[in-house]
């Protein structure tokens, strides 16, 4: 017997697999190869070892990246993550998701990513200070407010945006606020970029749960993750009247047919999406995928749902609030089951739509309220998820497939124009 380790060894790795609908999409749209070979890997990516002096006198080494995949339509743009998985290809392949959002909401900008090999749950704030900090340093000469501009991601919020950015402007000797998004209010923040992955995700949930008929007051969630994407999208569906029946975090999950008290568990979570060990009675992030439910969202990371498991998958709509949560051949069961997937590149694209207008009122020194920012954000979402389910419709592709042909035709075309391809 085939176990899941051995399925998961012989799995394509994130970037083959994004590469491998990148590469159909572009058939699909009637480009030469030249542009498949432009598009598979990033321009740049750049490996820095960071040395930092932890608190008990030592020093860490640790290794970080930054990938900046197409610059043609404008600045390259995408969080950084700290977390201790992560790898060269994994966030190649982060930056490339993130041209394709950007083609989908119509930004302009590429796609760029940035990761850290460690884990912040395990470092004093001080420790994570120094480490924010110089990893500015260590990248500073290929980042900046008009070349790649950093956001957050897993494990990364708004202290640590803060913290880059003082840095970024000591450097650079000039305030720069614009250098990076995602910061506290009072450094230049947007009003409404906190929950603005999430807000994202709750308008793709009422669209396709709308084109599957679903109501949401009383439809049952299960959310996967719960910390920035996760938590603020399980107290939305609340909000709305849907029942979360289930969330987890990195040690587990927990479960409550009749519904989560989620205003309880967000008060609880710490700032890391940990919540569960404050529970006895938890399943499984396995158990969490399978279960009965109208609506399932990944909110975590990626591969969770897989050739081994999207059989079981029980939800009517699944939509991916987390980075490459599904396999390709995941994908395929799903649409043959006729489970509607919207994918991560529409899905969760409502975060860096936000750091978009978080950068634009920082160039304008003129900044939105609320409420522009929310009206902003909906138009675009709505308008993003029509053209990608009409897309789906009328060529006849799955939704993701869709998807990377939206998202990748402007970043095409630039580099076609500007001679490139
Ligand atoms: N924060 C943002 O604006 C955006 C985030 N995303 C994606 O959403 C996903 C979640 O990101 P955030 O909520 O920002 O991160 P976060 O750091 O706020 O929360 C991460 C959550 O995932 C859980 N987690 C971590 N490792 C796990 C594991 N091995 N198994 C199960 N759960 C695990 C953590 O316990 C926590 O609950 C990621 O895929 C991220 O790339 C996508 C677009 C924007
Ligand atoms: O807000 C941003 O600029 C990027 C967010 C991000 O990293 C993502 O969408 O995966």
């Amino acid at each position: 017997m085939i176990t899941d380790q051995q399925h998961a060894n012989h799995r394509k790795n994130v970037l083959e697999a994004t590469q491998e609908i990148v590469k159909e999409a572009l058939e699909k749209l009637g480009y030469p190869d030249e542009m498949y070979e432009l598009l598979k890997e990033p321009l740049r990516m750049l490996t820095v070892r960071i040395p930092v002096r932890m608190d008990d006198g030592s020093t860490k080494i640790f290794t970080g990246y930054r990938a900046q995949h197409n610059d043609a339509v404008g600045p390259t743009k995408g969080g950084i993550r700290f977390h201790p998985n992560v790898t060269e290809i994994e966030v190649k392949a982060l930056s490339v998701w993130m041209s394709l959002k950007a083609g989908i909401v119509d930004l302009p900008y590429g796609g760029g990513k940035g990761g850290i090999i460690c884990d912040p749950r395990e470092m004093s704030f001080r420790e994570i200070e120094r480490l924010s900090r110089g990893y500015v340093r260590a990248i500073s000469q290929i980042v900046g407010p008009t070349k790649d501009i950093p956001a957050p991601d897993v494990f990364t919020n708004s202290q640590i945006m803060a913290w880059m950015m003082d840095e970024y402007s000591r450097i650079d000797e000039f305030n720069s606020p614009g250098f990076i998004t995602g910061k506290p209010l009072v450094l230049g923040g947007s009003h409404g970029r906190e929950t603005a992955t999430a807000k994202g995700v709750a308008i793709m949930i009422r669209e396709a749960a709308a084109k599957k008929g679903i109501t949401l007051e009383g439809a049952r969630v299960v959310v996967q993750g719960f910390g920035n994407a996760g938590s603020f999208l399980s107290k939305f569906m609340h909000d709305l009247g849907a029942k979360v029946i289930a969330i987890s975090d990195a040690y587990g999950a927990l479960h409550d047919p009749n519904g989560l008290d989620i205003p309880y568990l967000l008060d609880r979570r710490d700032s890391f999406g940990t919540v569960t060990t404050l529970f006895k009675n938890t399943i499984s992030n396995k158990e969490l995928l399978e279960l009965e439910c109208d609506i399932l969202v990944p909110a975590a990371i990626e591969n969770q749902i897989t050739e081994d498991n999207a059989h079981d998958i029980k939800a009517s709509i699944v939509v991916e609030a987390a980075n490459g949560p599904t396999t390709n051949e995941a994908t395929k069961i799903l649409a043959e089951r006729e489970i509607l997937i919207v994918p991560d590149v529409l899905a969760s694209s409502g975060g860096v739509t936000v750091s978009y207008f978080e950068w634009v009122q920082n160039n304008q020194g003129y900044y939105w309220t609320e409420e522009e920012v929310h009206e902003k954000l909906e138009k675009v979402l709505v308008n993003s998820f029509n053209q990608v389910y009409q897309t789906a419709q009328t060529r006849n592709v799955d939704m993701r497939l869709a998807a990377y042909m939206v998202g990748v035709r402007k970043m095409a075309e630039a580099s076609r124009f500007r001679g490139w391809v």
